[in-house]
C-alpha cells in the first residue's frame, strides 16, 4: 500500500501535497521528497507539502521540501494549494462538495509565523502573508551591516555588476530590476545567485522588467528549485523592493511565466497581500 498524494499547482509551480495529520513529524525524509519531485523517475513536482496537525491554537501546521530537499520557511503558491486541499479534505470527511465549505480562512502555522489563506467562493485564494522583513540581518545578508536595509546595493555576479534589493517574507529574495527580462539567461546567472557567498541561506533570486506602476514581469530563478513557473514568497518581495525604489505602487499585477499574482503591501498594517489560484491536477499512490 503506498503513499496517498494529491498533485496541485499555483500557476504552474506544482507541489505534492500530503495528507499528514495523524502525526506532528513529515512522513516522508527530504531524501525521499527529492525522488518524488524528480520529473522522470518520480511523479515531478517543484516541492512537497505536508498537512500537519495544528500548533499553537492554530488551525493546521504547514512543512514543505523543495525539490533538492532543502526545507524553506514559507511558500505563497504552495500555501495556496495546500489552503485548497484542506478544504477538499474537509469536504470529503464531511461528504459535501468543497464549493459549499467555501468562503474558508485557515491560520497556518509555519516556519515563517502564522499564515491566513482565505479561499474565495470564486476559487481565487487570498493569503495574509504578513510584514515584510528587510534589515540585512533577517534576509539574511552580508551585503550590508546587519541593521541596514538592502536597496539598489551593487553585487558583483558572473563579472557582472547588479543593483539588488533584499527582501524576506519569511525566506530570502534577491531582487534586480532590468530592460528586458526574457533576455536574461537564467539558467547561467540562476546558481550563481543562489549560491552567493553574501547570502549565507543561499537565495531565491527575481529579475523584474517594469511594465508600468501597476505591472511588473517577473521570472524567478528559486532556492532548492531553480526555474519555476511561478514563486509567490518571491512576487510579494517583488512589490516590496518596487516600492522601496519607487517604481511601482503598493497594488499592481505581478506577471510570472504561469500567470499573474495580484500583490498588495497594506499602507495600513504593513502586511502584504497575495491573490491567485490554486488547482488540483491529480491524486495518487506512490509506491517509491
Ligand atoms: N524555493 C523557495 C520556497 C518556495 C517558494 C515559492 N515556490 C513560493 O511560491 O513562494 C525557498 O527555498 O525559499
Amino acid at each position: 500500500m503506498g503513499i496517498e498524494f494529491t498533485k496541485y499547482h499555483g500557476l504552474g509551480n506544482d507541489f505534492i501535497l500530503i495528507d499528514n495529520r495523524t502525526s506532528t513529524e513529515p512522513c516522508l525524509t527530504p531524501e525521499q521528497a527529492v525522488k518524488w519531485c524528480d520529473r522522470h523517475f518520480g511523479i515531478g513536482a517543484d516541492g512537497v507539502i505536508f498537512a500537519l496537525p495544528d500548533q499553537d491554537g492554530h488551525d493546521y501546521t504547514m512543512r514543505i521540501f523543495n525539490s533538492d530537499g532543502s526545507e524553506p520557511e514559507m511558500c505563497g503558491n504552495g500555501i495556496r494549494c495546500l489552503a485548497k486541499f484542506l478544504v477538499d479534505l474537509e469536504a470529503a470527511d464531511a461528504n459535501v462538495s468543497s464549493e459549499s465549505l467555501l468562503p474558508r480562512s485557515y491560520k497556518i502555522h509555519t516556519l515563517a509565523g502564522v499564515m491566513v489563506p482565505k479561499i474565495e467562493a470564486s476559487g481565487q485564494v487570498t493569503v495574509d502573508m504578513g510584514q515584510p522583513h528587510l534589515l540585512a540581518a533577517e534576509i539574511p545578508t552580508t551585503l550590508a551591516v546587519a541593521d541596514q536595509k538592502v536597496i539598489a546595493q551593487p553585487l558583483e555576479v558572473a563579472g557582472q555588476t547588479w543593483d539588488v534589493t533584499c527582501v524576506s517574507m519569511g525566506n530570502p529574495h534577491c531582487i534586480t530590476f532590468v530592460e528586458d527580462v526574457a533576455a536574461i539567461a537564467l539558467e547561467t546567472i540562476g546558481p550563481k545567485f543562489e549560491h552567493h557567498a553574501v547570502f549565507p541561506q543561499r537565495t531565491n533570486t527575481e529579475f523584474i522588467e517594469v511594465v508600468r506602476r501597476d505591472y511588473l514581469k517577473m521570472r524567478v530563478w528559486e532556492r532548492g528549485a531553480g526555474i519555476t513557473l511561478a514563486c509567490g514568497t518571491g512576487a510579494c518581495a517583488v512589490l516590496v523592493a518596487g516600492v522601496l525604489n519607487d517604481i511601482c505602487d503598493r497594488r499592481a499585477t505581478i506577471e510570472l511565466p504561469g500567470g499573474p499574482l495580484e500583490i498588495e503591501w497594506s499602507e495600513l498594517d504593513q502586511r502584504v497581500y497575495m491573490t491567485g489560484p490554486a488547482e488540483m491536477v491529480f491524486a495518487g499512490q506512490s509506491s517509491i
